[in-house]
């Protein structure tokens, strides 16, 4: 078979966005995707069913705090099997259009598991076709990564990709991990109703993100209800056919009825046999990429989860397309070009409530000073509309002290990582300080929050 001009392995955002951006600029594109149902993480067991069923407990929580604003509606009633029947419907219509979108799509998709069998060919797992072609790029995404935990895989526990189903609302949840995943399961099933407990092995929640962020969610969650229990660990796992029961590292005893393991994703590269291909992955994993998402070797890029240093979606869709630009500049007279997936913005919002988010430089506030930046800080309950909204949290903007250049904008608090995007475009276009003090905002906002930032030194 003559080569394709480009092969795309993995069909989720990062891969479909690669293989539409090749094909629009002409390049014979095919895409390989092994997976039964087309969709990827961010669809079918990521993003979207999260958020749904995270709008739903925003909204039991609002009715449980409806007090504070003199609403008296303090009792509302989960419908689980409406909940299951929207998470259903919205979930299968995302689902649609990107399979029609793909079907109309100018690459051609061949349903199959790839693996690299030298540089320039892949196999096929099903079929045992093999196919080559001048350029790749890899976009395998990730998987739940389980620790070895003694009795645990006899356990019917759930990762990310059960919760996501919305199995059953259960009255008591242990969730092991306190990054993104973990800390949104804790604040959805403590706003449905449930008795929640977090286990975090260090001292602190949002571990990658400034301390400031995690302490305000850890306060706020306990506030509500939630147990953290920091330091902990659990030693050993056992299921009596209705409950969990764990051993934790203090010596002390949890029993509850279903139990989450949130304890990070692994990127999906070991059974490509990256090594054939002459490639290799760093210690976790990853396939490591450049800002031009190029590997170690000139033809083959990687885009997503199985690469990026930040797995999130929109870094997943903008390498894909980084990439399919540098594939097609392979081969092709298409212009050369500098689009990077731009690192250092290094955006996360995270969907607790309170919101979190980062952007962008965030040292450890001992380190401005020899960093040579400065910050400044604003509470939402100094703020109008948030006195309004009885908001807590609080907005941080990082500058350099030298040219009052933004380079880092963080926060925690209502409509965060909405309101953040503002700051996206100000650090992308290299705004400085005085050019937000000349920005008048609208008033009484809670975007409002990061103008106000500049009154408080
Ligand atoms: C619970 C949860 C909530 C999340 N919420 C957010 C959020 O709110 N915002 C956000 O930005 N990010 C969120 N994320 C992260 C986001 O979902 C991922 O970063 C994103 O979906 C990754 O896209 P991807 O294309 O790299 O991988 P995927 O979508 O996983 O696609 C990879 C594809 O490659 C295929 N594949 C793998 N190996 C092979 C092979 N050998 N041959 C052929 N095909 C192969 C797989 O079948 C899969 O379809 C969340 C993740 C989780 C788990
Ligand atoms: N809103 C969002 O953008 C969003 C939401 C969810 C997930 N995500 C993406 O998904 C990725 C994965 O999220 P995650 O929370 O699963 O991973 P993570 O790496 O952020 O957190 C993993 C947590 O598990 C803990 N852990 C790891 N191994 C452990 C062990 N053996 N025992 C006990 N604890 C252990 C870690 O200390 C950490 O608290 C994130 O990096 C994020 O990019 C994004």
């Amino acid at each position: 078979m003559k080569p394709f001009r480009l092969i795309v392995i993995g069909g989720g955002s990062a891969g479909h966005a690669a293989a539409r951006t090749a094909a629009r600029l002409g390049l014979e594109t095919l895409l390989v995707e092994a997976a039964p149902t087309l969709g990827g993480l961010c669809i079918l067991r990521g993003c979207m069913p999260s958020k749904l069923l995270i709008a739903t407990a925003d909204r039991m929580r609002e009715c449980r705090s409806a007090d504070h604003f003199a609403v008296r509606n303090s009792s509302p009633r989960l419908d689980e099997a409406q909940l299951r029947r929207r998470l259903h419907q919205v979930i299968s219509g995302f689902q649609d259009a990107r399979r029609q979108e793909m079907a109309a799509a100018p690459y051609r998709l061949i349903r199959d598991r790839a693996q690299f069998i030298d540089p320039h060919t892949l196999r096929l797992e099903n079929s045992g076709d093999t196919l080559r072609a001048d350029a790749f790029i890899v976009a395998t995404g990730s998987t739940p990564s389980i620790p070895p935990i003694p009795g645990l895989s006899d356990t019917p526990f759930w990762t990310s990709d059960e919760v996501t189903q919305f199995p059953s609302l259960p009255s008591s949840v242990t969730i092991i991990g306190s990054g993104a995943v973990g800390m949104e399961f804790a604040h959805l099933y403590e706003g449905l109703g449930s008795q929640v407990t977090v286990l975090s092995r260090s001292s602190r929640i949002l571990s990658k993100l400034h301390p400031d962020l995690g302490q305000t969610v850890a306060a706020a969650s306990e506030q509500r209800g939630i147990d953290i229990r920091f330091q902990t660990e659990a030693q050993s796992v056992r299921h009596d056919g209705s409950r969990f029961h764990l051993h934790l590292s203090d010596e002390s005893h949890l029993c509850c009825q279903a139990l989450i393991l949130a304890t990070g994703r692994s990127p999906s590269t070991s059974s490509l046999h990256l090594d054939q291909a002459g490639l290799t992955t760093d210690d976790t994993g990853r396939l490591p990429i450049n800002e031009l998402t190029q590997t170690s070797q000139p033809h083959i890029f990687a885009a997503g989860d199985c690469a990026s240093p930040l797995p999130v979606v929109h870094l997943a869709v903008v390498q894909g397309e980084v990439a399919a630009h540098q594939a097609a500049h392979l081969r092709t007279d298409h212009q050369v070009t500098d689009r990077s997936w731009e690192p250092h913005l290094k955006m996360q919002g995270i969907f607790t409530h309170p919101e979190v988010v980062s952007l962008g430089v965030d040292p450890h506030d001992d380190e401005l000073e020899s960093q040579g930046l400065q910050q400044h800080r604003y509470s939402f309950s100094d703020l109008g509309k948030g006195e309004i909204l009885n908001a807590q949290g609080h907005i941080r903007l990082v500058s350099e002290k030298s040219t009052g250049r933004l380079v880092g904008a963080h926060a925690v608090g209502p409509g965060v990582v909405d309101s953040s995007h503002v700051m996206l475009l100000a650090i992308k276009n290299r705004m400085t300080l005085d050019d937000l003090r000349r920005t008048p905002f609208y008033h009484p906002s809670l975007a409002e929050i990061w103008s106000y930032a500049l009154d408080s030194d």
